[in-house]
């Protein structure tokens, strides 16, 4: 019987998309055998381009953070807001003395008094289910903290289990204790819709906090305007969602790197971002003390250990040039990112506009995209940043005369 798609060898699963020859060796060049164990159907491996945030002071720590991604200029305005926030003496990292994950399981058609009654005289046991489903994370001080119930609708509840995963991410070490706490709701089997973890990490609610004084950022004018162009983004959904995909530019960056789940930290940010029913900025700036004050709060869930990333050693070697010694620990370091990718990116609109800077660095992938070679690409990138107006023709074009 012929075997399966998922069943081949990666060079057998790219035999079946008949590509040029071209195509199929640069595919088979970038495959790994250890990512072929990692995700179903491997081809090859998809490689993002990696770079270091070089020294962002850190609770009195200078840190170097390795970012993965693919835009031009992001890394560079890391770097820039980095160093402004580092004229101020750097970030400082507030979070509450012991961060958890939740998992729900979830209730319909059921009375909230009735279930309320059921968890209150079933607590030990409930205890006494986690501990034995996930001994590992007992031992290493982690485990079930507390539960909640929360009525969602008239008839639809949530128990809440919150669940402290130590230096994990916690998704399945949540999802095991949940699926076995769900059969101890046996009289209840009908009413429940599911157990789950929730990706809104409300109890790993981080804070990030810097100062920068008016000269580092050009002066008072432009700090205003960077408060203004903030508050701008608590009133405007259109601007909040700019000013928070330039704030995750540098937050998946470094949650891509780690090899943490991006999607669940991008969600639980924007769920916080709309928590008042209006889509809003995530980083505060105003001013205070004559400088220039920003704070970033976000639920973030990321780990050090577990996941996928102990088994792919690009984590782990990007976990080792930052020296994060636990899974809080990184947290506060994403969000220092964060805040300094912000920023950057608000004292470059309010002092000149984005493109100058973003576009300097943008030349050398389009240089990459008309043909430069690695030894065009400067000499071609210098006469693009002469041009007022450029594009892929004209960029086109000059790589041609260079070449006569
Ligand atoms: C691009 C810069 C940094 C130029 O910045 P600059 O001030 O024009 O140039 P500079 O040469 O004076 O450099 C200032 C500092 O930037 C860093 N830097 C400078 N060049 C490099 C480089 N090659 N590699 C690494 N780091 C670099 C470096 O720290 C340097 O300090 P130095 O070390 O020289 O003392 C600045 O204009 C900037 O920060 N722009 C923001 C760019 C940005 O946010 N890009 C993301 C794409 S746009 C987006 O996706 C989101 C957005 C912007 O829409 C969000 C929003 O709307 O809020
Ligand atoms: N909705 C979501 O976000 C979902 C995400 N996932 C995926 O789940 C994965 C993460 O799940 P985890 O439970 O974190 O991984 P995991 O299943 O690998 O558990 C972590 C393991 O690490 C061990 N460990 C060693 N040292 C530890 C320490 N210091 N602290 C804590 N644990 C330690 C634990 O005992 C445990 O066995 C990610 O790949 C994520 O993408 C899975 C399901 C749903």
């Amino acid at each position: 019987m012929a075997k399966k798609y998922y069943e081949l060898t990666p060079d057998e699963r790219l035999a079946f998309l008949n590509l040029s020859d071209h195509v199929n060796a640069e595919l088979q060049a970038n495959q790994s055998d250890n990512n072929a164990q990692i995700i179903e159907n491997y081809i090859s491996d998809f490689r993002v381009p990696m770079g270091l945030l070089k020294d962002i002071i850190i609770d009195a720590h200078s840190v170097n953070v390795p970012m993965a991604i693919e835009e031009p200029s992001v890394i560079a305005a890391a770097n820039n807001g980095a160093k402004l926030l580092n004229s101020g003496g750097g970030v400082v990292v507030k979070m509450p003395e012991r961060t958890a994950m939740i998992g729900q399981i979830l209730f319909h058609g059921v009375n909230f008094h009735t279930l309320n009654q059921f968890v209150k005289t079933h607590q030990e046991e409930i205890f006494d289910i986690a501990k034995r489903t996930k001994p590992s994370i007992y031992k290493r001080g982690g485990g079930l903290v507390a539960i909640n119930i929360r009525q969602i609708s008239d008839d639809e509840m949530s128990v809440d289990f919150k669940i402290d995963t130590k230096d994990a991410m916690g998704a399945n070490i949540v999802n095991t204790i949940l699926e076995a706490e769900a059969s101890l709701f046996s009289e209840f089997d009908k009413h429940i819709l599911g157990a789950i973890l929730t990706n809104y990490a409300m109890a790993q609610l981080v804070t990030v906090i810097g100062n920068v004084t008016f000269e580092a950022v050009g002066g008072r004018e432009i700090a205003e305007k960077i408060v203004a162009l903030n508050r701008f983004s608590k009133n405007d959904s259109y601007r909040a969602v700019t000013e928070n995909k330039g704030l995750f530019n540098g937050i998946g960056a470094v949650v891509l790197a780690t090899g943490n789940d991006w999607r669940a930290v991008e969600a639980s940010g924007h769920a916080y971002a709309s928590q008042n029913g209006h889509y809003r900025s995530l980083t505060h700036w105003t001013i205070i003390d004559e400088q220039l004050h920003g704070e970033l709060t976000l639920p973030i869930s990321v780990g050090t250990v577990g996941g996928v990333i102990s088994a792919m050693n690009q984590a782990k070697n990007v976990l080792d040039i930052i020296h994060a010694k636990s899974a809080d620990e990184l947290r506060g370091i994403i969000l220092a990112v964060g805040l300094a990718q912000n920023l950057a990116a608000l004292k470059a609109i309010a002092d000149g506009g984005i493109q100058r800077g973003h576009m300097r660095m943008q030349y050398r992938a389009l240089a990459v995209q008309v043909g430069a070679l690695p030894q065009e690409v400067p000499m071609l990138v210098s006469k693009l940043n002469t041009l007022a107006q450029v594009d892929e023709a004209r960029a086109t074009e000059i790589l041609m005369e260079m070449r006569k």
